[in-house]
């Protein structure tokens, strides 16, 4: 390579930063916020362990700056701080302006003689607001105040080369404490807060834009000369953030192949229950989907009309195969270079149609993903034994379809399958017989026979909530989202075994909820119900991702108003600074798929549903108009947005790839189908996949070693955020009211449908 210096002209060259990642941190908020800052400038991101300083030091000539990003885990850790510590000692001569966000701050920090200190209460998602000096780095600046994520602090010595720029009064907490500084011979700057959170207000995009204005003029000063672009740091840089990855052929010239076969129907006193039983649900060895808007918000409700040959694919973490299943035939197809994503996408570019834009669903992909796929895409070590024993992604492709609208009482009949006119009428005529009436009313009684029930050990339980807190207290998490298995046991001697099906009704009238779902698919049984739409993604053109968390929940009462619900939830500091790192975390995720636009739309935004009220954030993005990626991106986006963010950040806390290690050590078992998502790929490019959460799932006997005694054996996951101001006996009791909204139905037997 050749590396003799050219000097740069600003006019032509848009100035390249650095970024360091130290772990997913909110690396990518950080990334955008420098681009809002610092206009067309070009962001390369690498990990703190990509390479040594004597690697990296012959590119820097490259870059016009180094952005630190914060982390987990402690300055003074090598595995947690890698690079960075040895960025403050590069040799005179490579020396280059650098802005350090919290881990950065402390590892500058320690290097230029500053003690590190562990605060007596940790700081995690809260607001603070920071007293400055107005020169600087905030220059110019007003007010501030700012959302920290941090356990670790600085004491700066006296006298010495770093300069404090600002600071938070913790009052008798933690008494002041460092938040900027500066050093007074080099061009080094850091902030402890996070600029880049979204309830940042005043010390964010401006604080960078002064650090720019400062190092352009040091630059100036000291003569440095920035190296013209090329193309062979690309290679250890890699390419400019965003990245949009298509694994996908390139689109054919004319991609919508025919119309969705479509039929209407009015009749708003069907029950979606009746449909289904039209349709064969009762066939209980037979695969049966049924996306189930059993409550406000949800409107729209999917009914997959499933064909013996239609098409079941499986996939188990680890394998270089699929299994394809169509009807009593099975076979295994290589997935060669593709991963299951690419695979999936390249099944759906080859069945794209053209339906009714009022109806969600045209047909496509229905099924689940479990959480460790997720693990696995974060390239987080899974248990040993958890390969392949169940699929990881289990999804079927519907070609034929109902959608029931709720609020129009209108029902679509639709099929993709080429000239099938005669069922689409068929099936029209069928549901015009059926007898109108609301759903029915599943009476119950206690079953003959009780089931096991194994609860999770609470002593178990609560020791690992405070070996979580040991975590947050020592920065290696912000939040940690503990969950915990209970297994249901049905025994053999029952006289009566409820179908699956008939558990399913249970379920959804005594908790209806907007994402319900009854999944059976072999050899998997999921039913669901969640509250919580995890990714919806609408179809091209101008996709919009939108996700949805939800944090904070209050029951309702005859004395829990709206206003003292938005007192409970909006006003308390524990429950906004939960939900804020999950907007936070997910900003972070959609930022890494889709650049710049990522907008949060409402911010714990209170929500009345059927039984508790709901502290709830609604975060979109979409890609920038104009993208012109090599491949058809907006077509793309959807799915990436999903293969990359999962599992989901409400299910995992955050930084996400850290606290999934950390739950991968404090839970015992898999957590398979529960924390995943469910839902659906339409053939228009459109998606929308709830958390799997308020669940219960069971697996084939066949598939399964069940105990001599045992018919059927359930599984239903619950947990809860664990953050440093949680509670113990609270999170227990939070954890055993999610697990009761389902585990009743295992309580109870049903006698007669009315
Ligand atoms: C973990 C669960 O729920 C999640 C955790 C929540 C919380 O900690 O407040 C709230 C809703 C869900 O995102 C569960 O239901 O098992
Ligand atoms: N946000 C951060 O960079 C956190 C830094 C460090 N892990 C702490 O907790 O103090």
């Amino acid at each position: 390579m050749n590396c003799k210096a050219k000097p740069k002209t600003a006019t032509i060259e848009p100035p390249r930063l650095l970024l360091i990642d130290s772990y997913d941190s909110f690396t990518f908020n950080l990334a955008s916020l420098c681009r809002q800052a610092i206009p067309s400038c070009i962001i390369h991101i690498i990990k703190n362990d990509d390479y040594t300083i004597r690697e990296l030091q012959p590119y820097l000539g490259y870059f016009s700056a180094i952005i630190v990003g914060p982390g987990p885990g402690s300055p003074d850790n090598p595995q947690d701080i890698g690079i960075v510590k040895d960025l403050w000692k590069i040799e005179e001569g490579h020396v280059l302006p650098i802005f350090g966000v919290c881990l950065g701050l402390q590892s500058m920090g320690i290097e230029f003689g500053a003690q590190l200190q562990q605060l007596r209460v940790v700081k995690h998602g809260q607001i603070s607001h920071i007293e400055h000096t107005g020169t600087d780095l905030f220059h110019g600046i007003g007010k501030v105040d700012a959302v920290r994520y941090h356990s670790l602090h600085v004491v700066l010595p006296e006298n010495g080369e770093l300069q404090p720029l600002a600071w938070a009064d913790d009052g008798i907490e933690n008494g002041r404490v460092i938040m900027a500084t500066k050093h007074t011979k080099r061009p080094f700057w850091s902030v402890q807060y996070h600029p880049e959170s979204v309830r940042t207000e005043g010390g964010g995009a401006d604080v960078v834009r002064n650090f720019w204005n400062l190092a352009q003029r040091w630059t100036r000063e000291s003569g440095r000369s920035i190296r013209s672009w090329d193309s062979v740091v690309d290679r250890v840089a890699g390419n400019p953030w965003p990245h949009l990855q298509s694994h996908s052929p390139p689109p054919t010239p004319s991609p919508y192949q025919s119309n969705v076969i479509t039929a209407i129907l009015d009749s708003p006193n069907l029950s979606i229950i009746a449909v289904c039983e039209m349709l064969g649900v009762l066939i209980e060895s037979n695969p049966f989907v049924l996306l189930d808007s059993a409550a406000q918000p949800g409107r729209f409700s999917i009914i997959g009309a499933l064909m013996p040959e239609s098409i079941q694919i499986t996939y188990s973490v680890g394998d270089s195969f699929i299994v394809i299943k169509r009807g009593q035939a099975s076979t295994r197809e290589s997935l060669g270079t593709h991963d299951i994503w690419s695979w999936l996408a390249g099944f759906m570019r080859a069945h794209k149609f053209r339906g009714h834009e009022e109806i969600p669903f045209w047909g496509g992909f229905i099924g689940q993903i479990n959480y460790e796929l997720g693990v696995h895409s974060l390239q987080v070590p899974l248990r040993e034994n958890s390969k392949n024993r169940h699929p990881d992604l289990n999804f079927v492709f519907v070609e034929r379809s109902i959608v029931l609208d709720s609020i129009t009482g209108r029902l679509y009949i639709q099929s993709i399958i080429p000239h099938d006119d005669s069922w689409v009428a068929e099936t029209k005529t069928r549901l015009t017989t059926l007898p109108q009436r609301v759903s029915p009313v599943v009476e119950y009684e206690q079953p003959t026979e009780p089931p096991i029930i194994t609860f999770p050990s609470k002593e178990r339980y609560v020791s690992r909530i405070n070996e979580a807190k040991e975590h947050l207290f020592a920065g290696r998490s912000y939040e940690l989202c503990l969950t915990a298995h209970t297994h249901i046991s049905i025994p053999k001697s029952s006289d009566y075994i409820p179908s699956s099906w008939e558990r399913y009704k249970l379920l959804r009238q005594n908790n209806p909820a907007p994402h319900s779902a009854y999944l059976r698919l072999q050899p998997t049984t999921l039913l669901s119900s969640s509250p919580e739409r995890f990714l919806a993604f609408s179809r091209p053109p101008g996709v919009i991702c939108q996700l949805r968390p939800i944090k904070g929940t209050v029951r309702k009462a005859p004395d829990i108003t709206r206003s003292v619900a938005e007192e409970l939830l909006a006003g308390s500091v524990k429950e906004v600074a939960e939900n804020l790192m999950i907007v936070d975390l997910i900003r972070h995720d959609l930022h890494g798929v889709v650049g710049d636009d990522v907008q949060v739309k409402k911010f714990c935004n209170v929500e009345e549903y059927e039984t508790v009220w709901q502290l709830v954030s609604v975060i979109e993005g979409k890609l920038p108009r104009g993208t012109s990626a090599s491949l058809d991106p907006e077509s793309e986006v959807g799915w990436n947005v999903l293969k990359r963010s999962l599992p989901p950040g409400i299910m995992t806390g955050a930084p996400k790839k850290r606290s999934v290690e950390i739950l991968q050590t404090l839970e015992d078992h898999n957590r398979s189908v529960y924390s995943g998502v469910f839902g659906y790929w339409c053939v228009s490019g459109s998606g929308d996949w709830s958390v799997t959460i308020r669940s219960c799932f069971k697996y084939d006997q066949r598939d399964v070693s069940l105990d001599q005694c045992s018919a059927e054996e359930w599984t239903i996951g619950a947990g809860g955020a664990i953050t440093a101001l949680s509670n113990a006996e609270a999170e227990w009791d939070e954890m055993l009211i999610k697990l009761q909204s389902v585990l009743r139905i295992f309580r109870a037997a049903p006698s007669t449908l009315k």
